[in-house]
C-alpha cells in the first residue's frame, strides 16, 4: 500500500516494490540516517535511537530474501561528529539480530567487489557518504544521477530503498541520485514518519509552538524563514546557540565570551537574516537566565549579568517557557537547550521535554541530541508524542516544504511504478 505525501503524490513502500518487482533474491541498496550524537573526547555513539530505528527495516528486507547494501552519512566534513561507520556497524548488528559487514569503503573497488559477491540474506554497510566529494553537493536528481558515486553504484543494484527521512531535505546523491535510475520506495521509519507526520500537519491544530535550540543555526534561520512566510507557527521558544544569535540581534548584551563563540562558529553573519525576521514581526522568545560556566564552575546568571560561556538556559527560562507550552495545542521541539554532551547541562533540555509532553498538546520532538533525552526521560511511549528521527527535515516538512528525497521517490513512481498512479 503507498504511502501519500501530503495527498498530493504517491511513494511507493516495501509491499509495493515486492508486489510490483519481487524482492525475493534482489539486491538492494538501502539509505538509512544514523547519524547521531559523537562523545568529541572518545568518538563513542552517545545515542543509538536511529540505528534502533531503522533496524526494522533491515531486518525484513533481509527476511524478504533481499542481499541488502546500508548507507549513512555522519557529521559533516571537519566537524568532530565526522567518523567512520565502524561503530555503526557494531549496533546495526546489536539492534537487528543479524550479521553485518563494515567495509571502510564507498564506492571504490573493494566496495564495489564487496557488493557484487553479496548473496541473499547478506548484510554490507558501506563508510560515511560523505566520504565522497560529491555527497556534500546541492543539485538536481538528474544531475546527481549522472555522478561518479550513482553511476558507480546503481548498476550494481535491483532497487533502492530510501527510509532516511532525517536526510530527506538534502538534494545529495545517495539520497536523489539513484530514483532516477532503479524503482525506488520509502523504508519503514520514512512510511511511519510520513503518516504520523501527513495526519498531524493539520494547519487547524492552533496555537502552534515550535521550541528551537541546538547549533544547526544557519539551518533554523531557514527554517523559521519558511515558517514565516507559511504562517506555520504561532510562537518560538529559542535556546542554545539559536537563542544566543537572535539575543545578539534583539541587542541584548550576552557577554563578550559567547559574541566570541557564536563568531568562532560564523553565526554573527546571520545577523542581519535574524534582525529582518524580527522586523517582520517574528513571534520568538529568547531565554531571561542561563546556566553559564565562570572558571571551570557553574552558575546561573540573568542576561544584563552574563560573565560565564552560556552553556545551557536557566530555571526561570524554564518556569516561563513551560507556561507558554500550556497554552499550546501542537509543539515541535528539536536541537538541544544546551550542551548536552556534558551531563551538567542537560536539566534544561529535560525540563523543557518533559514539560512539552505532560502539557496538553500533541508533540513533535525531532533530532538525534533531543531523541537522547527521551529515551533518557523514559517517554518514547507517550500517546501524545512523535519521536521524529528527522531534525531539520522535519522542520521544513511541518513548514509545508517540500523535500527534494520525497519529491524524488514520488517521481520515481511515476516511472517504474505506473500502477500506482491513478
Ligand atoms: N549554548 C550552547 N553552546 C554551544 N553548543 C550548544 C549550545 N546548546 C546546544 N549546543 C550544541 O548543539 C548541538 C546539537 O545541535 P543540533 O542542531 O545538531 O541538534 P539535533 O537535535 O541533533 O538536530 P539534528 O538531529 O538535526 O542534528 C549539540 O552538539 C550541543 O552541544
Ligand atoms: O541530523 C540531521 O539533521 C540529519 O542527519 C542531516 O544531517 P546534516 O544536517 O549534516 O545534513
Amino acid at each position: 500500500m503507498p504511502c501519500s505525501l501530503r495527498n498530493k503524490h504517491v511513494i511507493p513502500t516495501i509491499d509495493d516494490l515486492d508486489k510490483y518487482f519481487g524482492i525475493k533474491g534482489s539486491k538492494i541498496l538501502l539509505r538509512i540516517d544514523i547519524n547521531s550524537p559523537i562523545d568529541p573526547k572518545t568518538g563513542d555513539i552517545l545515542d543509538d535511537s536511529r540505528i534502533r530505528a531503522h533496524s526494522a527495516t533491515v531486518r525484513e528486507l533481509v527476511e524478504r530474501g533481499a542481499a541488502v547494501v546500508v548507507m549513512s552519512h555522519q557529521g559533516r566534513p571537519g566537524d568532530s561528529d565526522f567518523v567512520s561507520l565502524d561503530k555503526h556497524a557494531r549496533l546495526l548488528e546489536k539492534h537487528t539480530g543479524l550479521q553485518v559487514r563494515f567495509i571502510d569503503d564507498v564506492i571504490g573497488p573493494a566496495a564495489r567487489e564487496a557488493i557484487k559477491s553479496l548473496q541473499p540474506g547478506d548484510i554490507l554497510l558501506l563508510d560515511n557518504t560523505r566520504l565522497v566529494s560529491e555527497e556534500i553537493i546541492e543539485a538536481t536528481p538528474e544531475k546527481h544521477a549522472e555522478s561518479i558515486f550513482v553511476t558507480r553504484l546503481a548498476p550494481l543494484f535491483n532497487y533502492y530503498v530510501n527510509d532516511a527521512f532525517a536526510t530527506a531535505h538534502r538534494s545529495q546523491p545517495s539520497i536523489v541520485g539513484f530514483p532516477v535510475k532503479l524503482p525506488s520506495a520509502a523504508g519503514r521509519v520514512m512510511e511511519k514518519e510520513l503518516t504520523a507526520l501527513s495526519k498531524l500537519y493539520n494547519p487547524e491544530e492552533r496555537p502552534r509552538v515550535f521550541v528551537l535550540g541546538g547549533g544547526k543555526v544557519h539551518d533554523t534561520i531557514r527554517i523559521l524563514e519558511h515558517l514565516h512566510n507559511n504562517g506555520a507557527v504561532d510562537r518560538i521558544l529559542a535556546t542554545g546557540l539559536v537563542a544566543e544569535l537572535f539575543m545578539v540581534a534583539k541587542g541584548i548584551n550576552i557577554g563578550e565570551a559567547n559574541l566570541r563563540v557564536l563568531e568562532a562558529k560564523g553565526l554573527l553573519s546571520l545577523l542581519p537574516r535574524a534582525r529582518r525576521l524580527l522586523l517582520r514581526g517574528l513571534p520568538l522568545e529568547t531565554p531571561v537566565d542561563f546556566r553559564t560556566l565562570v572558571d571551570d564552575h557553574v552558575e546561573v546568571e540573568t542576561i544584563g549579568n552574563i560573565k560565564g560561556v552560556i552553556k545551557d538556559i536557566g530555571p526561570q527560562t524554564v518556569k516561563m517557557y513551560t507556561e507558554i507550552m500550556k497554552e499550546a495545542r501542537l509543539i515541535v521541539m528539536r536541537g538541544p537547550a544546551g550542551v548536552i554532551e556534558d551531563p551538567r547541562f542537560r536539566e534544561g533540555s529535560r525540563e523543557l521535554v518533559r514539560a512539552a509532553v505532560e502539557s496538553n498538546a500533541y508533540v513533535i520532538v525531532g533530532g538525534g541530541h533531543l531523541n537522547s533525552i527521551i529515551a533518557e526521560l523514559g517517554l518514547a511511549g507517550r500517546p501524545n508524542l512523535h519521536v521524529s528521527t528527522g531534525g531539520g527535515a522535519l522542520l521544513l516538512f511541518l513548514a509545508g516544504e517540500d523535500l527534494p528525497g520525497l519529491t524524488a521517490l514520488a517521481k520515481s513512481a511515476e516511472k517504474f511504478f505506473p500502477q500506482l498512479i491513478g
